[in-house]
């Protein structure tokens, strides 16, 4: 079963996309939700709200003994932030759980573009992707067994990396949870029963 952190961020989309393609997914908010599932979405929000909500409700270090033990894990926008080894531009004191060998840059696009759209490429899909961006961190650096899965194809951000994989880790820098597309849900579950 998977599970989808619930403490901040579009859950119900989230639960909605991993019912269309299959999935019986449930929210999880405490520690003994999070026994109960074999594989969980971390969706966006603030990921500096996220990691005190996580410390708080004490599932900060049971869900990086998780990561650590091989949970699959898929991270959107500050769930991506939330499941990288490495922050820049993060809050005095902002940890993360890690487990994903990239450097992330928090709010990269800038200002001006606090949020936009564009048409990704993956490898994976027949057909383009159409992500929408909030706020979003890029990956600024990938380790060796990272893969990247796809970047921008065009206008300023032209190159930079906006999903990546690492073993059972996934993450994107936008959000698959609002456009209906659920090929990205798809593709994480296909890796959760593939195991
Ligand atoms: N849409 C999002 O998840 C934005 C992420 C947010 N800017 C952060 O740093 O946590």
């Amino acid at each position: 079963m998977i599970g989808v952190f619930a403490l901040q961020g579009n859950v119900r989309e989230h639960l909605q996309m991993l019912a269309q393609v299959g999935e019986q997914a449930v929210p999880v908010r405490r520690p003994s939700e999070l026994d109960a599932v074999d594989a969980l979405v971390l969706p966006g929000g603030e990921s500096t709200t996220m990691y005190k909500l996580a410390r708080s409700f004490e599932l900060f270090e049971p869900l990086q003994k998780r990561i650590a033990d091989g949970m699959p894990v898929f991270g959107t926008c500050a769930g991506m932030i939330m499941l990288a080894d490495r922050i820049t531009g993060g809050i005095e004191g902002q940890e993360t759980l890690g487990g994903l060998d990239v450097t992330v840059q928090r709010n990269a696009f800038g200002r001006q573009v606090d949020s936009f759209e564009a048409d990704l490429e993956f490898a994976a899909f027949d057909a383009p992707y159409h992500a929408v961006f909030i706020r979003a961190p890029w990956v600024e650096r990938v380790g060796p067994d990272v893969e990247v899965l796809s970047t921008v194809r065009s206008g300023p951000a032209m190159g930079r990396i906006v999903a990546v994989r690492h073993d059972r880790l996934l993450a994107t820098s936008f959000h698959p949870e609002m456009t209906g597309d659920a090929r990205l849900h798809g593709y994480f579950a296909d890796l959760v029963r593939d195991l």
